[in-house]
C-alpha cells in the first residue's frame, strides 16, 4: 500500500516513487533532496577518507548518480540542500580532548598521526572542504554547514527546511552508515519522512555497512530506493 506524507495536497498533486517497504506518494513542493557531504573529503582521491585509508572507489558512481538526481530535482522545482561537514582552520568546532569526536573523528586522528596534514582536512577553506566540481552547487540551492555527523545536530538544517514547508527528504551522498543514517534518523525523531536512494550513497567500511543501513531505514526509520525510480517519478513534474 502507497504511503501518502504528510500534506494536505499531496494526494492530489503529488507524484508515487517506487521505494521499500511500501511506494511513497510526495508533492515536490514539500520535497528537498539533502546531499550528504559531497565534499573532496569524502569523494576525491587524496582527499580525507582517502588518506584514511578507507575504500572510495565506489565514490565516482556515487558523484555520477547524484547528478543525475541532482538535474532531475532541479528540473521539478525541488529545493536542493547541501551539507558541508567541517570545522573553522583553529579546529575549535572540532572540540578538545573533552569531546568524544575529539577521540573519534578518523580526520582528526589522521592529522595527529600526520601532522604535515594539519590544517588541510576538513577545515573550511580548503580544497578537502569544497564540493566536488561535478556537483557544484547551482544557483538556487541551499548550503548548510554542520560539525558533527547529523547533519540536525548545532545546524540551521530543520529550520531551513521547515520554514520552507518541506516534509519529506531525498538522502544522497557519503556516507551511508554514518553521516547519511545519522541525519536520517534525526529527521526521523523530527517528524521528516526520509528516503535513501541507495545507489547514490557511498559507505565507508565493508560492504555489509551499506546493507546494515538499507536495513535499518527499511525496518525502522524510513524508506529505500534509487535513482532511477526518483527520476522515473520526479522526471513527470512539470516545472512552470
Ligand atoms: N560524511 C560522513 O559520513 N562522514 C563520516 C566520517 C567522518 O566525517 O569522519
Amino acid at each position: 500500500m502507497t504511503v501518502t506524507t504528510a500534506g494536505a495536497d499531496t494526494a492530489r498533486s503529488g507524484v508515487t516513487m517506487m521505494a521499500r517497504p511500501e511506494p511513497l506518494r510526495m508533492a515536490p513542493e514539500e520535497t528537498a533532496v539533502v546531499v550528504i557531504d559531497m565534499q573532496n573529503a569524502y569523494a576525491s582521491p587524496g582527499g580525507y577518507v582517502d588518506l584514511a585509508g578507507f575504500d572510495i572507489a565506489g565514490a565516482a558512481a556515487a558523484i555520477e548518480r547524484v547528478g543525475m538526481v541532482l538535474d532531475t530535482a532541479r528540473k521539478a522545482g525541488v529545493q536542493i540542500v547541501y551539507l558541508q561537514n567541517g570545522w573553522d582552520a583553529e579546529y575549535q568546532e572540532a572540540g578538545g580532548p573533552g569531546s568524544p569526536n575529539w577521540h573519534k573523528s578518523n580526520a582528526l586522528k589522521t592529522m595527529r598521526a600526520r601532522p604535515e596534514l594539519h590544517g588541510q582536512l576538513l577545515a573550511r577553506g580548503t580544497w578537502d572542504y569544497e564540493i566536488v566540481d561535478a556537483l557544484a552547487p547551482q544557483a538556487g540551492d541551499l548550503r548548510v554547514h554542520k560539525t558533527r555527523y547529523s547533519a540536525f545536530f548545532n545546524s540551521q538544517l530543520d529550520s531551513v527546511l521547515r520554514s520552507r514547508g518541506i516534509r519529506n527528504i531525498v538522502f544522497v551522498g557519503i556516507a551511508t552508515n554514518v553521516c547519511v543514517e545519522s541525519t536520517l534518523r534525526d529527521g526521523f525523531h523530527l517528524e521528516y519522512f526520509g528516503v535513501m536512494l541507495e545507489d547514490a550513497t557511498h559507505h565507508l567500511g565493508p560492504p555489509m555497512m551499506q546493507e546494515a543501513t538499507v536495513y535499518n531505514i527499511e525496518k525502522f526509520f524510513g524508506w529505500v530506493s534509487t535513482v532511477a525510480d526518483f527520476c522515473g517519478s520526479f522526471g513527470q513534474v512539470p516545472k512552470d
